[in-house]
């Protein structure tokens, strides 16, 4: 499915800076929950147990349909969640802020575990939002200030963030628009004035400015054509690469592809599939009915669409999200499975089976020649 040459990668391991972790892990999310509450006391279950570690130099790759949670989960670990929303569960950033500042704001120096989930507004804002995690935008063209130049809003970023003034804050402003690989001379153009690729660089080089040793980039390819899809994954696979930790959200799964170390499934507000990004999209594949018949549904794979729609997030079936379409399911469906060793279904698609034509979510026979019988 890969179109063009992805770029060579370099490990978490090798990348790992020298705070934080030892085991060089920036963010580890527990059980993350969110609900929002609801007039009449309805409740939609946005997210529900979701857990996974990002290391320095890694991209995790979170993946699902239109309304799965992705984005809830990203505001839940920025603090950006609206009044009516409730959290549990626990998202610890490690590593100190900058990774190549020496004091200033948000310090430099290694520290535990920060609870997102727990700090409160003045930390998160002051320490955390464009410091320790910077946030590469959905929307560059609205997340763009229209009326004034790239030069201006990203001096003002820095100055801001860094505590740069006068002939130091004119480098840091041109260095910071180098990092994204935006041309320095279309720092005095305005937003308007910009492509969608270099409207793009500007708000990742805004999110660059301080440095933050983890990236949390949604939907950074919404609108793009697929050449400059590429061109963006790829630099900001480079950002990985450089030693950052990346989470990217998409429902691109050519993106994903391209860019990921690892890739996380969504579904219903849970993770059902996180697995390393080759099996997922090369052998064995996917394992989970849903993550398998996503990829089957691409035009450059079986193109058979997953049957039936998501569930409503204020409606959820008991048990298994996902049995009322899934042709695997069983009695034993009735109970929400365990993300276990990386998958939550009580009959994963068997490592290697074929993934052919109207695959999708598959049925009896395979499971028969998995030996599964008719498990309840
Ligand atoms: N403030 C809110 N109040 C109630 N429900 C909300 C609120 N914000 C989001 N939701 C619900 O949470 C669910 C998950 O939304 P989310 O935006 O995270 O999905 P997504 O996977 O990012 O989809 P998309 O790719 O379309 O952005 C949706 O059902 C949405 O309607």
């Amino acid at each position: 499915m890969t179109q063009g040459t992805a770029p060579a990668r370099t490990t978490a391991r090798e990348t790992a800076p020298q705070e934080g972790r030892a085991d060089g892990i920036l963010l580890a999310v527990r059980e993350l929950t969110v609900r929002f509450r609801m007039r009449g006391g309805r409740e939609i279950a946005a997210v529900t147990d979701a857990s996974f570690d990002l290391a320095a130099g890694e991209c995790l790759a979170l993946v699902g349909e239109s309304g799965c949670g992705k984005s809830v989960l990203a505001s839940a670990l920025l603090g950006l969640l609206p009044g009516n929303a409730r959290t549990g569960g626990r998202a610890l950033l490690y590593g100190g802020a900058a990774r190549h500042t020496d004091g200033g704001p948000g310090g430099g120096t290694a520290s535990g575990g920060l609870d997102l989930l727990a700090a409160d507004e003045a930390t998160l804002a002051r320490t955390v939002r464009g410091r320790r995690v910077g946030l590469v935008p959905q929307s560059p063209a609205a997340h763009l200030t229209p009326v004034r130049t790239v030069r201006a809003q990203l001096s003002e970023t820095v100055r801001e963030l860094t505590g740069a003034r006068g002939p130091a804050l004119a480098e840091a402003t041109r260095a910071a628009a180098e990092r994204a690989a935006f041309p320095a001379g279309h720092l005095d153009r305005y937003p308007h004035q910009l492509s969608g690729g270099l409207a793009q660089r500007a708000a990742t080089a805004l999110a660059l400015v301080a440095d933050a040793p983890l990236l949390l980039a949604d939907e950074p390819t919404t609108g793009l054509d697929r050449e400059l899809v590429q061109r963006t994954v790829d630099e900001l696979r480079g950002h990985a690469d450089d030693g950052r930790g990346l989470l990217i959200i998409t429902h691109d799964l050519a993106a994903a592809e391209r860019v990921a170390d690892r890739v996380a499934v969504m579904y219903a507000g849970r993770i059902v599939e996180l697995c390393d990004a080759h099996a997922f999209f090369g052998r064995p594949g996917p394992r989970h009915p849903y993550a398998r018949g996503l990829l089957e549904a691409l035009p450059e794979r079986a193109f058979v669409p997953v049957p039936g729609i998501p569930p409503e997030l204020g409606d959820l079936p008991e048990g298994c999200a996902f049995a009322p379409r899934c042709a695997r399911a069983s009695a034993a469906c009735a109970t929400v499975p365990a993300l276990t060793d990386g998958v939550a279904c009580h009959h994963p698609v068997a490592p290697g089976a074929p993934t052919t034509p109207g695959a999708g979510p598959t049925g009896a026979a395979e499971r028969e020649n998995a030996g599964e019988g008719s498990a309840a």
